[in-house]
């Protein structure tokens, strides 16, 4: 399987609706190059750019949706679009002034909707995402030829659990788009590393560069295999970077190292008198 990783730059001085052209054509151009492609976080906005998550918000079938779903078929690809700030239905039913959610959208390749994921950890402690968006509730898992995908977005990198549930619903590559901030880049490598190697997976994490609301991107986008180790790692600025990995090496990584097998759940605090 080869999967290209498209670190995008994210500046103030560009529209979205040019990003959102730019962008699609840098998918575009993967027709031929890979199977699957992959988009950061937020990348419309920037992750960081909490003032335009309101005013740039879409319905989940948006104008990010129609140009995603359009590139992927006309690329045939898979195509991780990575997360638009979703604008939710007001009462589950019509469209309306509904909850914000940071919402991951992932198109087959003929341009079908595969699976919507809303990131379950929201950023920002008690400022930003956590209090502007809605959390998600339900991991989600894809099934692509050869591999199945289990979907999580930026911050969630930090949460072991999240991951053992994908794992557990039968994911073997991991697909992780951020907007991770340069400040936090030894955080990136290593939680990505760490993910890859405790849960048996390929990791395929994505993020921006460029700056935005002030916040330096880290870049360094990454692909690690079941072993832990680092199969490909972008520099800091936009940057395709694309990747060859045998998706059955799960397997057998899990077989000969089966300590998946040895995982003891259900374990109690002590009771402290
Ligand atoms: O956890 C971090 O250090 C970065 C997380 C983040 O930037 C995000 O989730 O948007």
């Amino acid at each position: 399987m080869r999967a290209s990783l498209i670190q995008i730059a994210v500046e103030e001085g560009e529209s979205v609706e040019s990003r959102r052209v730019r962008v699609a054509a840098l998918v575009r151009e993967q027709a031929g190059a890979a199977d699957l492609v992959v988009l950061p976080e937020l990348w419309t906005t920037g992750a960081f750019a909490y003032e335009e998550f309101g005013s740039e918000a879409e319905p989940l079938e948006g104008p990010t949706y129609e140009a995603m779903a359009k590139a992927a078929s006309d690329a045939g690809v898979w195509l991780h679009a990575g997360s638009i700030p979703e604008r939710a239905p007001a009462d589950g039913s019509a469209a309306g002034e509904g909850p914000l959610y940071n919402t991951s959208l992932v198109f087959s390749p003929s341009g079908e909707l595969a699976a919507a994921y809303r990131k379950i950890h929201r950023f920002g402690f008690d400022k930003g995402e956590a209090v502007l968006m809605g959390a998600g509730e339900e991991l989600v898992t894809v099934r692509l030829p050869g591999t199945t995908v289990g979907v999580a977005t930026c911050y969630d990198l930090r949460f072991p659990e999240l991951f053992r549930g994908l794992v557990d619903a039968g994911a073997e590559t991991l697909v992780i788009p951020a907007g991770w901030p340069e400040r936090r880049r030894a955080h990136w490598t290593l939680l990505a590393q760490a993910r890859a190697v405790e849960n048996q997976a390929f990791v395929l994490a994505c993020g921006t560069a460029g700056t935005h609301a002030g916040v330096p991107q880290a870049g360094h986008s990454i692909v690690v295999d079941p072993w832990g180790e680092v199969l490909a790692e972008a520099g800091s600025g936009e940057e395709v970077l694309t990747v060859e990995f045998d998706p059955s090496r799960v397997a057998t990584t899990r077989e000969q190292f089966p300590a998946l097998k040895d995982r003891v759940l259900g374990l109690r605090t002590p009771q402290r008198s």
